[in-house]
């Protein structure tokens, strides 16, 4: 493995996972608690003018905390690397889950889509947009849960939900009508379009605007006309046809999505809004185990740990409440004593 000194004693690295423009991704393993993690590898040199846009992804990263959302755990930074520590999904890519499964049924999409609404809704309740939500960015962890990822495109805009964007940005397939006009457009309102573009590749298995050539793609896009495949019902044909309105101020809103028959159907309550799981919270099993091992007074520990740094302390605080959560003892290694693994015969 390319030696990264920073790394060393705090995480195991292991292969690849994701390779993408200026960054790729790794599994790793948290050594003191032997939880597996994935580390957004980021060289500083190769980033160039995506350089704000880590620091966009940093700052909305370290104020969400949610169920459907890849949790940060630590941030690293050397000169010449970024490192973001974050939450290890094992499922792979929904795209890659819709695809082997040719399709997904209502039931199935409605089960998904909630979960992706309501990591949504919890974005935009903080005052961010994703601008770049598709198939790719929707991770499964191990027991098939959603998990929103690659906040790199997010913004706050400045004058809250009701701020004006004007950066185009996104991948076009997925990009609303005013994004692809270059108009001035409202964030939340492109991430109902996209999440109407999610809706239709889960139940249809295809995408409702493609095309190979760039300006025949815009003209769908703009025309927003797209197939009803036979097997959709008329309610989900209705729903869609609400997020895949060309006219912005036309289109369904996230809030109208949380309580909307089809998103409610077979369930008694509409989506939590703030679904967030806090994780800043004092749990002192954890604090108590945390301090034991450094040696420190809980109270000292809970005084370190507070700060939120985002430092090893955070990621293994994080990653033992995580277990804890997950009904898994709670523990962690001490030094010298190395967890068992299925060992390698090297
Ligand atoms: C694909 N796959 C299969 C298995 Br099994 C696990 C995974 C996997 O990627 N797991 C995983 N857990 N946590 C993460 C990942 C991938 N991952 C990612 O952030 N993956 C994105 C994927 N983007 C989608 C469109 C363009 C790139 C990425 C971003 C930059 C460079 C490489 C990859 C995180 C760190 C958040």
């Amino acid at each position: 493995m390319a030696p990264y000194p920073v790394l060393r004693g705090l995480y195991e690295l292991d292969k690849t996972i994701g390779c993408g423009g200026f960054a790729k991704v790794k599994l790793a393993t948290h050594i003191l608690t032997g939880e597996k993690v994935a580390i957004k590898i980021m060289e500083k040199r190769s980033l160039g003018e995506n350089l704000h846009r880590v620091r966009v992804e940093l700052d909305a990263l370290q104020s969400l905390s949610h169920r459907h959302i890849s949790q940060l755990y630590q941030v690293l930074e050397t000169e010449s690397h970024f490192f973001l520590v974050v939450e290890y999904c094992s499922g792979g890519e929904l795209f890659d889950h819709i695809v082997e499964k040719n399709r997904l049924s209502e039931k199935e999409a409605r089960a998904a889509f909630r979960q992706i609404l309501s990591a949504v809704a919890y974005l935009h309740s903080l005052g961010f947009v994703h601008r770049d939500l598709k198939p790719e960015n929707v991770l499964l962890d191990k027991d098939l849960n959603m998990k929103l990822i690659d906040f790199g495109l997010c913004a706050k805009p400045s004058g809250g939900l009701t701020g004006f964007l004007y950066t185009s940005c996104g991948s076009p397939t997925y990009a609303a009508p005013e994004l692809v006009l270059g108009k001035k457009y409202l964030g939340h309102e492109v991430d109902v379009w996209s999440m109407g573009v999610l809706l239709y590749a889960l139940l249809c298995g295809f995408l409702p605007f493609d095309d190979d050539k760039i300006d025949t793609l815009y003209k769908k896009i703009l025309e927003g006309k797209y197939e009803e495949p036979a097997w959709l019902t008329a309610e989900s044909r209705r729903l869609i046809r609400s997020m895949l309105q060309t006219d912005p101020k036309k289109r369904v809103r996230v809030d109208e999505l949380l309580s909307h028959p089809w998103v409610m159907r077979g369930f008694r309550e509409p989506i939590p809004l703030n679904n967030s799981c806090n994780m800043k919270e004092h749990d002192s099993q954890c604090v108590n185990i945390l301090a034991r091992h450094k040696n420190i007074t809980p109270e000292e520990m809970w005084e370190l740990l507070s700060k939120w740094k985002y430092d090893y302390n955070t990621a293994t605080y994080f990653l033992m409440l995580n277990r804890k959560r997950r009904g898994l003892p709670v523990r962690i290694f001490g030094p010298g004593a190395t967890p068992f693994r299925n060992y390698r015969n090297n």
